[in-house]
């Protein structure tokens, strides 16, 4: 029953329609040569238009290159064929079919008047030929056929470990509608249906379990390597395998809306927009070419040796930066991905990897933020339940994590919760509500305190618990001490994040007591509390006028500001959709100790991308210089130039995630 619905999205790389079945058909992965084999071949398909060699596919045309270029310099050294007229045919019939695709690369790139190495490359070919130095000139055309292939299969390879975790996904569901199960294709699911998935099938939806028990493995989402209990009412993310039981799941999220689709969607982003430091390589792969040929030039003036003059041409490569650089920032993405970091951009990945300070919130980032009432301090001449259950009226349609304690509160101790009539919520202070007579003011001090309420000096809360204060009808009313849990890990990230030389400070809205116990707990360098969400924004607004290169972390409504003003914006996974939508980085995880690997990530290839700057200038430098001085041939050159290109690339790769590194290994105890 698999039906098509909609134009079958064609592939930016081919303009055909995608052949790759992608549970979200936005762009094709296939490489060149995976469209070759799927496009009939050649004399009605006696011959493929791909082939696999060594486990590694390749175009036949450009294998057929290679081995003819190859053939033709032997040809030419063991001179087994004459020339014609002076002309060595065998040479210009070999470079012609051989050296065509960097020939036309390289037109190409004169009519956009851009310097590659295609260009400079094309010029020492077609010298090298102009001086009869045919064996030369194919020479130098074969490494650069075979180094364009390697460079390939790299490239290839990052797009294949990133497919590797978009292939998890199912295509197809199986629904229950109407008492009748089906069967369908993931994207004819709406939200609210119930799907049913059996132990270890991958679950295809976002949603929550409505019937069921059982362990979910969430490492393609989380990152997390241990499977977790999940039972009714618990949230469960596509992408994730289900373990053991039977589960009945209401969707509340399908494809691209899922968290898992957001990591696709972001990976997607990350290989088409350009990080700086990618622009910044093309412009060195340029000036490289200018630097050679002027430098050639000059050798040509002074010693009016062509041969070096080639050399200078030819020794200087620049695609360890063009290629290596791209390449290093999809397997930056890549890894922090497959460690439950959704990075939305190159140039978020690149702006992390700089960060001197960072910004956290405290409810829900620090803590789980699902606090619970620990005590219910009336004001004299009312009952707890009286005060709770005109509270949890209040507060029946907030979000905030203090409303849904207060409501679960009322709710565990049987009161019946009243709808109310009307509610008005002030981000960073608290909620007026209306409910028959009663007007209910519930929120901080401040709250109480602008509506020109008395709070009587004692009125409960402590060093650990947030207080939640209530009046009605402009009398005070009562308080509420509720307490949230410290994150485990939260300790151990701070030690790490000062380790790594980075500045933490607290902004939280709470009051100053508990801001300050728990950051003195977790050894937190400034605490900064009671801030409502624009004071938390001038603050990240004032730091980052300083110069600071600063990171705000955080979950909620009131964080959304702050984290768009930031030099990079992280939201928690759990947090909420503003929070998600408006930061550059999720943290699906959830874990702060994955924080602290995501921002190691960051510079981990930021350093990667400064080596290869740094090694191609060097070696490029290095070599323009020996080979004006007549210590290369062409030949060298050309081995230098390919050599020292494929090692810049392969130090990128080495960033991309491992193909079997779906689990990751367990933390230490
Ligand atoms: N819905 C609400 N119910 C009760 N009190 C609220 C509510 N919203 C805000 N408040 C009060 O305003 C204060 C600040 O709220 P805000 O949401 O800005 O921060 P927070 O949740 O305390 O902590 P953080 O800023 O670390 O996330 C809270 O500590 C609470 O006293
Ligand atoms: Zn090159």
């Amino acid at each position: 029953m698999t039906t098509i619905t909609g134009p079958v999205p064609l592939c930016p790389a081919s303009a055909q329609p995608c052949t790759c079945f992608r549970p979200f058909e936005r762009s094709c992965h296939a490489s060149a040569a995976e469209q070759a084999r799927r496009s009939s071949g050649w004399l009605g398909d006696r011959i493929p238009r791909a082939l696999t060699l060594f486990g590694h596919d390749f175009e036949t045309i450009e294998v057929l290159r290679v081995v003819v270029v190859a053939v033709a310099a032997a040809l030419v050294w063991f001179q087994a064929v004459r020339p014609v007229a002076g002309l060595d045919l065998v040479g210009v019939a070999a470079l012609l079919f051989g050296a065509w695709p960097i020939f036309r690369e390289a037109i190409a790139n004169i009519k956009e008047r851009r310097m590659t190495m295609e260009l400079s490359m094309s010029i020492a070919i077609v010298a090298a030929a102009a001086i009869s130095e045919f064996f030369t000139a194919l020479v130098v055309t074969f490494f650069v056929l075979v180094a364009e292939e390697l460079e390939h299969l790299t490239v290839d390879r990052g797009r294949a470990a990133i497919a590797d975790l978009i292939d998890v996904m199912p295509h197809e569901a199986t629904v229950r509608r109407d008492g009748v199960i089906a069967t369908v294709p993931i994207d004819t699911i709406a939200v609210g249906e119930h799907v049913l998935v059996a132990p270890g099938e991958n679950i295809p939806v976002d949603g929550m379990i409505s019937s069921g028990l059982s362990y979910v493995d969430q490492a393609h989402i989380t990152g997390e390597s241990m499977p977790i209990k999940r039972s009714v009412g618990d949230t469960v993310f596509a992408g994730s395998i289900n373990q053991s039981g039977a589960l009945d799941i209401q969707v509340s999220r399908i494809g691209r809306d899922t968290s898992f689709g957001r990591i696709i969607d972001a990976i997607e982003n990350a290989e088409q927009s350009r990080a700086p430091v990618q622009r910044l390589a093309d412009q060195l792969a340029g000036y490289l070419v200018y630097f050679s040929f002027a430098a050639a030039v000059v050798t040509y003036l002074l010693t009016g040796d062509i041969r070096d003059t080639i050399s200078v041409i030819i020794v200087a490569g620049a695609c360890g930066v063009a290629a290596g650089t791209p390449l290093a920032v999809l397997g930056g993405i890549g890894r922090a991905a497959r460690n439950g970091a959704i990075i939305k951009g190159g140039m978020h990945l690149e702006t992390l990897g700089r960060i001197d300070t960072i910004v956290l919130d405290k409810t829900g980032t620090l803590t789980f933020g699902e606090p619970r009432v620990l005590a219910i301090h009336p004001a004299s001449g009312r009952s707890e339940a009286d005060l709770l259950g005109l509270a949890a009226t209040a507060e029946l349609r907030s979000e905030h994590p203090l409303a849904k304690a207060i409501v679960a509160e009322a709710r565990a101790r049987g009161i019946a919760v009243a709808e109310p009539d009307s509610f008005v919520y002030t981000l960073g202070r608290g909620v007026a509500a209306q409910r028959g007579d009663d007007r209910i003011l519930i929120g901080s001090v401040k709250l109480l305190e602008a509506e020109g309420i008395d709070i009587p000096a004692v009125h409960g809360g402590d060093a650990v618990s947030s207080e939640v204060c209530v009046a009605v009808n402009g009398h005070y009313a009562g308080s509420f001490a509720v307490a949230d849990e410290v994150r485990p890990e939260a300790a151990a990230a701070i030690r790490e994040l000062h380790r790594l030389k980075i500045r933490t400070i607290l902004l939280t809205g709470d009051n100053a007591t508990v801001a300050q116990s728990v950051g003195a707990g977790l050894g937190i360098d400034t605490v900064e509390a009671g801030m409502l969400p624009e004071q938390k924004l001038a603050r990240v607004r004032a730091l980052v006028a300083s110069g600071a290169k600063v990171a705000m972390l955080g979950d909620g409504i009131n964080d959304a500001p702050a984290l768009t003003a930031a030099s990079v914006g992280i939201a928690m996974g759990s947090g909420t959709d503003v929070a998600k939508e408006s930061a550059d980085i999720v943290l699906l995880a959830n874990d702060l100790e994955r924080l602290v690997a995501t921002v190691r990530i960051a510079r981990r290839t930021r350093g990667v991308i400064w080596q290869n700057f740094s090694g191609t200038i060097t070696v490029d430098a290095l070599g323009i210089a020996l080979a004006a001085f007549g210590f290369l041939n062409p030949l060298l050159a050309a081995f230098i130039h390919v050599s020292s290109e494929l090692i810049f690339i392969s130090n990128s790769a080495r960033l991309l995630p491992a193909a079997d590194a779906m689990r990751l290994p367990r933390k230490a105890p």
